[in-house]
Protein backbone atom coordinates (compact mmCIF):
# COMPACT_ATOMS: atom_id res chain seq x y z
CA UNK A 1 0.00 0.00 0.00
CA UNK A 2 1.20 3.40 -0.70
CA UNK A 3 1.87 5.98 1.61
CA UNK A 4 -0.93 8.31 0.16
CA UNK A 5 -3.62 5.40 0.57
CA UNK A 6 -2.53 4.56 3.88
CA UNK A 7 -3.06 8.23 4.58
CA UNK A 8 -6.54 8.04 2.39
CA UNK A 9 -7.29 4.74 4.76
CA UNK A 10 -7.13 6.21 7.88
CA UNK A 11 -9.16 9.29 6.97
CA UNK A 12 -11.68 7.15 5.83
CA UNK A 13 -11.72 5.30 9.66
CA UNK A 14 -11.56 8.45 11.55
CA UNK A 15 -13.00 6.93 14.95
CA UNK A 16 -14.22 10.03 16.13
CA UNK A 17 -16.61 10.10 12.86
CA UNK A 18 -19.13 7.91 14.44
CA UNK A 19 -19.48 9.52 18.12
CA UNK A 20 -19.96 12.76 15.76
CA UNK A 21 -23.11 11.68 14.95
CA UNK A 22 -23.55 9.71 18.52
CA UNK A 23 -23.59 6.12 17.86
CA UNK A 24 -21.43 4.76 19.89
CA UNK A 25 -21.42 1.19 19.53
CA UNK A 26 -20.71 2.12 15.92
CA UNK A 27 -17.46 3.95 16.95
CA UNK A 28 -16.26 0.93 19.23
CA UNK A 29 -16.74 -1.52 15.81
CA UNK A 30 -15.18 0.97 14.13
CA UNK A 31 -12.30 1.20 16.05
CA UNK A 32 -11.24 -2.51 16.05
CA UNK A 33 -11.10 -2.48 12.09
CA UNK A 34 -9.23 0.78 11.98
CA UNK A 35 -7.11 -0.87 14.26
CA UNK A 36 -6.49 -3.74 12.41
CA UNK A 37 -5.74 -2.51 9.30
CA UNK A 38 -3.26 0.22 10.43
CA UNK A 39 -1.67 -2.57 12.28
CA UNK A 40 -1.47 -4.35 8.86
CA UNK A 41 -0.53 -1.11 7.19
CA UNK A 42 2.46 -0.19 8.78
CA UNK A 43 3.89 -3.50 8.98
CA UNK A 44 3.82 -3.44 5.10
CA UNK A 45 5.11 0.15 4.66
CA UNK A 46 7.42 0.84 7.66
CA UNK A 47 10.10 -1.81 8.04
CA UNK A 48 13.13 0.21 7.72
CA UNK A 49 11.87 3.10 10.45
CA UNK A 50 9.05 1.68 12.85
CA UNK A 51 9.85 -1.16 15.19
CA UNK A 52 7.19 -3.82 15.96
CA UNK A 53 7.10 -2.76 19.91
CA UNK A 54 7.04 1.07 19.24
CA UNK A 55 4.16 0.42 16.36
CA UNK A 56 1.94 -1.30 19.47
CA UNK A 57 2.74 1.03 21.74
CA UNK A 58 1.64 3.64 19.48
CA UNK A 59 -2.28 2.38 19.53
CA UNK A 60 -3.95 4.72 21.88
CA UNK A 61 -7.87 4.00 20.64
CA UNK A 62 -8.02 0.60 22.82
CA UNK A 63 -7.93 2.38 25.91
CA UNK A 64 -11.16 4.80 25.68
CA UNK A 65 -13.41 3.30 22.80
CA UNK A 66 -15.85 2.30 25.14
CA UNK A 67 -17.97 4.87 27.37
CA UNK A 68 -16.83 3.13 30.79
CA UNK A 69 -13.37 3.21 29.68
CA UNK A 70 -13.14 6.54 28.55
CA UNK A 71 -14.45 7.29 32.39
CA UNK A 72 -11.22 5.25 33.84
CA UNK A 73 -9.06 7.94 31.87
CA UNK A 74 -10.08 10.45 34.39
CA UNK A 75 -8.24 10.44 37.66
CA UNK A 76 -11.44 11.72 39.40
CA UNK A 77 -14.77 11.74 38.39
CA UNK A 78 -17.25 14.46 38.94
CA UNK A 79 -19.59 13.36 42.50
CA UNK A 80 -22.27 14.90 43.99
CA UNK A 81 -19.99 14.98 46.96
CA UNK A 82 -17.70 17.17 45.42
CA UNK A 83 -20.12 20.30 44.85
CA UNK A 84 -20.63 23.26 47.16
CA UNK A 85 -23.99 26.06 46.34
CA UNK A 86 -23.34 29.38 46.55
CA UNK A 87 -26.52 31.05 48.17
CA UNK A 88 -27.48 35.04 48.33
CA UNK A 89 -28.93 35.46 51.34
CA UNK A 90 -30.81 38.75 51.61
CA UNK A 91 -32.19 40.76 54.47
CA UNK A 92 -35.44 40.78 53.19
CA UNK A 93 -37.01 37.89 54.15
CA UNK A 94 -39.44 37.40 51.76
CA UNK A 95 -37.76 38.41 48.55
CA UNK A 96 -36.64 36.39 45.70
CA UNK A 97 -35.24 38.51 43.02
CA UNK A 98 -33.45 37.28 40.17
CA UNK A 99 -29.81 38.50 39.78
CA UNK A 100 -30.02 39.84 36.35
CA UNK A 101 -25.90 39.16 35.37
CA UNK A 102 -26.18 35.87 37.24
CA UNK A 103 -28.03 33.39 34.38
CA UNK A 104 -30.73 31.42 36.82
CA UNK A 105 -29.29 32.78 40.36
CA UNK A 106 -31.30 34.93 42.86
CA UNK A 107 -30.58 36.91 45.77
CA UNK A 108 -33.41 35.07 48.16
CA UNK A 109 -34.89 35.92 51.86
CA UNK A 110 -35.15 33.59 55.13
CA UNK A 111 -38.28 32.41 54.28
CA UNK A 112 -37.60 31.59 50.36
CA UNK A 113 -34.48 29.40 51.66
CA UNK A 114 -36.61 26.24 52.25
CA UNK A 115 -38.77 25.97 49.56
CA UNK A 116 -36.00 26.64 47.26
CA UNK A 117 -33.59 23.88 48.89
CA UNK A 118 -35.52 21.35 49.09
CA UNK A 119 -35.90 19.52 46.07
CA UNK A 120 -32.26 20.34 45.48
CA UNK A 121 -31.15 18.85 49.58
CA UNK A 122 -33.46 15.63 48.00
CA UNK A 123 -31.81 15.46 44.74
CA UNK A 124 -28.26 15.30 46.55
CA UNK A 125 -27.24 18.23 47.32
CA UNK A 126 -24.70 18.01 50.19
CA UNK A 127 -23.07 21.59 50.61
CA UNK A 128 -23.54 25.14 50.23
CA UNK A 129 -21.63 28.26 50.85
CA UNK A 130 -23.75 31.20 51.70
CA UNK A 131 -23.06 35.05 51.35
CA UNK A 132 -25.04 37.55 53.32
CA UNK A 133 -26.90 40.92 51.39
CA UNK A 134 -27.91 43.63 53.48
CA UNK A 135 -30.77 45.14 51.60
CA UNK A 136 -32.10 47.48 54.23
CA UNK A 137 -30.60 50.86 54.20
CA UNK A 138 -28.35 51.99 56.60
CA UNK A 139 -27.29 49.05 57.29
CA UNK A 140 -23.38 49.30 56.03
CA UNK A 141 -21.11 51.06 58.08
CA UNK A 142 -17.07 51.86 58.08
CA UNK A 143 -16.61 48.70 60.10
CA UNK A 144 -18.85 45.61 58.88
CA UNK A 145 -20.75 45.85 61.71
CA UNK A 146 -23.47 43.84 60.49
CA UNK A 147 -21.69 41.11 59.07
CA UNK A 148 -22.27 39.24 63.03
CA UNK A 149 -25.56 40.96 63.34
CA UNK A 150 -27.15 37.58 65.27
CA UNK A 151 -30.24 38.69 63.60
CA UNK A 152 -28.60 39.36 60.10
CA UNK A 153 -29.56 37.26 57.72
CA UNK A 154 -26.31 34.68 57.73
CA UNK A 155 -26.48 34.08 61.20
CA UNK A 156 -30.59 33.50 60.91
CA UNK A 157 -29.76 31.29 57.69
CA UNK A 158 -27.13 29.15 59.56
CA UNK A 159 -29.15 28.25 62.76
CA UNK A 160 -32.61 27.66 60.12
CA UNK A 161 -30.49 25.51 57.35
CA UNK A 162 -29.01 23.14 60.63
CA UNK A 163 -32.23 22.49 61.75
CA UNK A 164 -34.02 21.77 58.67
CA UNK A 165 -30.98 20.30 56.81
CA UNK A 166 -29.15 18.55 59.39
CA UNK A 167 -26.99 16.57 56.75
CA UNK A 168 -25.94 19.38 54.87
CA UNK A 169 -22.71 20.94 55.49
CA UNK A 170 -22.50 24.93 55.76
CA UNK A 171 -19.86 26.77 54.42
CA UNK A 172 -20.14 30.60 55.32
CA UNK A 173 -17.96 33.19 53.40
CA UNK A 174 -16.09 35.67 55.71
CA UNK A 175 -15.86 38.73 54.11
CA UNK A 176 -16.40 42.34 55.47
CA UNK A 177 -16.90 43.82 51.94
CA UNK A 178 -20.72 42.97 51.37
CA UNK A 179 -21.12 45.10 54.68
CA UNK A 180 -18.72 48.07 54.67
CA UNK A 181 -20.00 51.09 53.79
CA UNK A 182 -16.92 51.59 51.15
CA UNK A 183 -17.30 48.21 50.15
CA UNK A 184 -13.91 47.17 50.75
CA UNK A 185 -12.95 44.05 52.55
CA UNK A 186 -11.80 45.08 55.92
CA UNK A 187 -11.52 48.19 57.64
CA UNK A 188 -9.62 51.05 55.97
CA UNK A 189 -6.97 53.75 57.28
CA UNK A 190 -7.61 57.21 56.44
CA UNK A 191 -5.68 57.13 52.85
CA UNK A 192 -7.89 54.81 52.02
CA UNK A 193 -5.65 51.45 52.54
CA UNK A 194 -6.61 48.61 54.35
CA UNK A 195 -5.08 48.38 58.14
CA UNK A 196 -4.32 44.94 58.33
CA UNK A 197 -4.29 44.08 61.80
CA UNK A 198 -8.07 45.81 62.33
CA UNK A 199 -9.38 43.99 59.57
CA UNK A 200 -7.92 41.02 60.95
CA UNK A 201 -9.48 41.03 64.35
CA UNK A 202 -13.01 41.96 63.03
CA UNK A 203 -12.60 38.92 60.32
CA UNK A 204 -11.72 36.50 62.94
CA UNK A 205 -14.81 38.07 65.24
CA UNK A 206 -16.55 37.70 62.35
CA UNK A 207 -15.62 33.68 61.13
CA UNK A 208 -16.07 32.78 65.39
CA UNK A 209 -19.92 34.15 65.23
CA UNK A 210 -20.58 32.17 62.21
CA UNK A 211 -19.14 29.13 63.75
CA UNK A 212 -21.06 29.67 66.97
CA UNK A 213 -24.09 29.65 65.33
CA UNK A 214 -23.17 26.59 63.60
CA UNK A 215 -21.37 26.96 60.30
CA UNK A 216 -19.07 23.68 59.70
CA UNK A 217 -16.83 25.79 57.91
CA UNK A 218 -16.03 29.16 57.89
CA UNK A 219 -13.77 30.45 54.43
CA UNK A 220 -11.87 33.75 54.88
CA UNK A 221 -12.32 35.39 51.31
CA UNK A 222 -10.49 38.89 52.60
CA UNK A 223 -7.34 38.21 51.46
CA UNK A 224 -5.99 40.19 54.82
CA UNK A 225 -2.42 38.96 56.06
CA UNK A 226 -2.27 36.27 58.69
CA UNK A 227 -5.87 36.07 58.57
CA UNK A 228 -6.26 32.33 58.87
CA UNK A 229 -3.67 31.82 61.97
CA UNK A 230 -5.91 34.40 63.83
CA UNK A 231 -9.05 32.36 63.01
CA UNK A 232 -7.68 29.11 63.79
CA UNK A 233 -6.56 30.88 67.13
CA UNK A 234 -10.02 32.22 68.32
CA UNK A 235 -11.32 28.96 67.30
CA UNK A 236 -9.28 27.52 69.79
CA UNK A 237 -9.87 29.88 72.48
CA UNK A 238 -14.13 29.05 71.59
CA UNK A 239 -13.59 25.62 71.86
CA UNK A 240 -14.98 25.43 68.60
CA UNK A 241 -11.27 24.35 66.62
CA UNK A 242 -12.18 20.28 66.92
CA UNK A 243 -15.17 20.83 64.67
CA UNK A 244 -15.22 23.48 62.58
CA UNK A 245 -13.29 23.77 59.36
CA UNK A 246 -10.92 26.32 57.90
CA UNK A 247 -11.50 26.81 54.28
CA UNK A 248 -8.55 29.50 53.00
CA UNK A 249 -9.13 31.66 49.89
CA UNK A 250 -5.48 31.55 49.92
CA UNK A 251 -4.82 32.17 46.07
CA UNK A 252 -7.74 34.66 45.62
CA UNK A 253 -6.58 36.80 42.41
CA UNK A 254 -7.90 40.49 41.22
CA UNK A 255 -9.09 40.56 37.81
CA UNK A 256 -12.48 41.08 36.01
CA UNK A 257 -14.36 37.76 36.55
CA UNK A 258 -15.82 38.82 39.92
CA UNK A 259 -18.68 41.67 38.15
CA UNK A 260 -21.75 39.36 38.54
CA UNK A 261 -20.97 38.55 42.33
CA UNK A 262 -20.50 41.89 43.38
CA UNK A 263 -23.81 42.66 41.43
CA UNK A 264 -25.61 40.07 43.17
CA UNK A 265 -24.20 40.95 46.71
CA UNK A 266 -23.71 44.62 46.74
CA UNK A 267 -19.86 44.50 46.97
CA UNK A 268 -18.45 46.69 44.50
CA UNK A 269 -15.90 49.08 46.12
CA UNK A 270 -17.36 52.28 46.23
CA UNK A 271 -13.64 53.46 45.12
CA UNK A 272 -10.41 52.21 44.11
CA UNK A 273 -9.68 48.03 43.30
CA UNK A 274 -8.57 45.05 45.25
CA UNK A 275 -5.20 44.83 43.45
CA UNK A 276 -3.04 45.81 46.98
CA UNK A 277 -4.91 42.53 48.80
CA UNK A 278 -5.70 40.17 45.95
CA UNK A 279 -3.17 38.54 44.01
CA UNK A 280 -2.04 40.08 40.45
CA UNK A 281 -3.32 37.93 38.00
CA UNK A 282 0.45 36.62 36.72
CA UNK A 283 2.11 36.52 40.26
CA UNK A 284 2.26 32.11 39.93
CA UNK A 285 5.25 32.78 42.79
CA UNK A 286 3.23 34.74 44.77
CA UNK A 287 -0.04 32.49 45.24
CA UNK A 288 2.55 29.73 45.92
CA UNK A 289 3.62 31.68 48.88
CA UNK A 290 0.06 32.70 50.01
CA UNK A 291 -0.47 28.70 49.22
CA UNK A 292 2.45 27.91 51.72
CA UNK A 293 1.99 30.93 54.26
CA UNK A 294 -2.21 29.98 54.66
CA UNK A 295 -1.32 25.80 55.21
CA UNK A 296 1.28 26.94 57.71
CA UNK A 297 -0.88 29.21 59.22
CA UNK A 298 -3.45 26.47 60.04
CA UNK A 299 -5.75 25.94 56.85
CA UNK A 300 -7.34 22.91 56.57
CA UNK A 301 -8.70 23.24 53.23
CA UNK A 302 -6.89 25.67 50.01
CA UNK A 303 -9.50 27.19 48.09
CA UNK A 304 -8.18 28.68 44.51
CA UNK A 305 -10.08 31.34 42.74
CA UNK A 306 -11.18 31.97 40.26
CA UNK A 307 -10.11 28.21 38.83
CA UNK A 308 -10.36 28.21 35.03
CA UNK A 309 -7.82 30.99 34.26
CA UNK A 310 -6.09 29.60 37.28
CA UNK A 311 -6.09 25.51 36.68
CA UNK A 312 -1.96 25.98 36.70
CA UNK A 313 -2.66 27.38 40.22
CA UNK A 314 -4.94 24.44 40.96
CA UNK A 315 -2.20 21.72 39.99
CA UNK A 316 0.47 23.94 42.52
CA UNK A 317 -2.12 24.21 45.41
CA UNK A 318 -2.41 20.23 45.09
CA UNK A 319 1.38 20.23 44.71
CA UNK A 320 2.08 22.26 47.63
CA UNK A 321 -1.03 21.26 49.55
CA UNK A 322 -0.58 17.59 48.70
CA UNK A 323 -1.78 16.49 52.69
CA UNK A 324 -5.06 18.80 52.33
CA UNK A 325 -7.90 19.11 50.01
CA UNK A 326 -8.25 21.73 47.16
CA UNK A 327 -10.92 23.29 46.47
CA UNK A 328 -11.72 25.54 43.22
CA UNK A 329 -14.42 28.23 42.56
CA UNK A 330 -15.32 28.48 39.71
CA UNK A 331 -16.50 32.25 40.17
CA UNK A 332 -19.39 34.42 38.48
CA UNK A 333 -17.74 35.92 35.48
CA UNK A 334 -16.45 32.20 34.74
CA UNK A 335 -20.74 31.06 34.59
CA UNK A 336 -21.80 34.11 33.23
CA UNK A 337 -19.36 33.88 30.45
CA UNK A 338 -20.05 30.04 29.47
CA UNK A 339 -23.77 31.11 29.48
CA UNK A 340 -23.37 33.87 27.02
CA UNK A 341 -20.87 32.04 24.80
CA UNK A 342 -23.84 29.08 25.15
CA UNK A 343 -26.64 31.88 24.13
CA UNK A 344 -24.38 32.75 21.07
CA UNK A 345 -24.61 29.12 20.18
CA UNK A 346 -20.55 28.91 20.09
CA UNK A 347 -21.12 25.62 22.63
CA UNK A 348 -23.84 23.46 24.47
CA UNK A 349 -24.20 24.76 27.45
CA UNK A 350 -24.13 20.80 29.50
CA UNK A 351 -20.93 19.90 27.32
CA UNK A 352 -18.88 22.99 28.44
CA UNK A 353 -20.20 22.56 32.26
CA UNK A 354 -19.13 19.58 32.27
CA UNK A 355 -16.11 20.33 30.34
CA UNK A 356 -14.80 22.93 32.41
CA UNK A 357 -15.06 21.43 35.26
CA UNK A 358 -13.27 18.37 34.64
CA UNK A 359 -10.68 20.25 34.17
CA UNK A 360 -10.52 21.71 37.43
CA UNK A 361 -10.96 18.22 38.63
CA UNK A 362 -8.23 17.29 35.87
CA UNK A 363 -5.56 19.91 37.94
CA UNK A 364 -6.20 18.61 41.31
CA UNK A 365 -9.70 20.26 42.87
CA UNK A 366 -11.77 17.90 44.40
CA UNK A 367 -14.58 20.63 45.86
CA UNK A 368 -15.90 22.39 43.31
CA UNK A 369 -17.87 25.49 44.30
CA UNK A 370 -20.22 26.05 41.01
CA UNK A 371 -23.37 28.24 40.28
CA UNK A 372 -24.11 24.84 38.06
CA UNK A 373 -24.53 23.13 41.07
CA UNK A 374 -28.74 22.72 40.89
CA UNK A 375 -27.57 21.56 36.97
CA UNK A 376 -25.25 18.88 38.01
CA UNK A 377 -27.54 17.40 40.49
CA UNK A 378 -29.86 16.65 37.69
CA UNK A 379 -27.36 15.96 35.40
CA UNK A 380 -25.12 13.63 37.50
CA UNK A 381 -28.03 11.16 37.60
CA UNK A 382 -28.89 11.06 33.90
N1 LIG B 1 -14.77 39.02 49.07
C1 LIG B 1 -16.04 38.57 48.80
C2 LIG B 1 -16.13 37.56 47.72
N2 LIG B 1 -16.26 36.24 47.98
C3 LIG B 1 -16.40 35.58 46.79
C4 LIG B 1 -16.34 36.50 45.75
C5 LIG B 1 -16.47 36.25 44.28
C6 LIG B 1 -17.31 35.07 43.88
C7 LIG B 1 -17.81 35.11 42.49
O1 LIG B 1 -17.47 36.00 41.67
O2 LIG B 1 -18.60 34.21 42.15
C8 LIG B 1 -16.14 37.75 46.33
C9 LIG B 1 -16.08 39.00 45.52
C10 LIG B 1 -14.87 39.82 45.52
O3 LIG B 1 -13.84 39.49 46.10
O4 LIG B 1 -14.97 40.91 44.94
ZN1 LIG C 1 -14.61 40.91 50.32
ZN1 LIG D 1 -2.83 49.18 49.14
Amino acid sequence: MSFSSLVQDLALRDPDAPRRRGDASASTMDDRASQFSVAKSYASTAATSVSISGDIGSQLHAGYSHPLARSWQAERQLTKSMLIYPLFISDQDDEEVPIPSLPNQCRRGLNRLIPFLEPLVRKGLRSVILFGVPMQPGTKDALGSSADDPNGPVIRSIRLLRQRFPHLYIVCDVCLCEYTSHGHCGILREDGSLNNQLSVDRISDVAVAYARAGAHCVAPSDMNDGRIRAIKLKLIEAGLVHNVTLMSYAAKFSGCLYGPFRDAAGSAPSFGDRRCYQLPPGGRGLARRAIVRDINEGADIIMVKPAGQYLDIIADAKELGRDLPIAAYQVSGEFAMIHAAAKAGVFDLKSMAFESTESILRAGATIIISYFVPEFLDWLDS
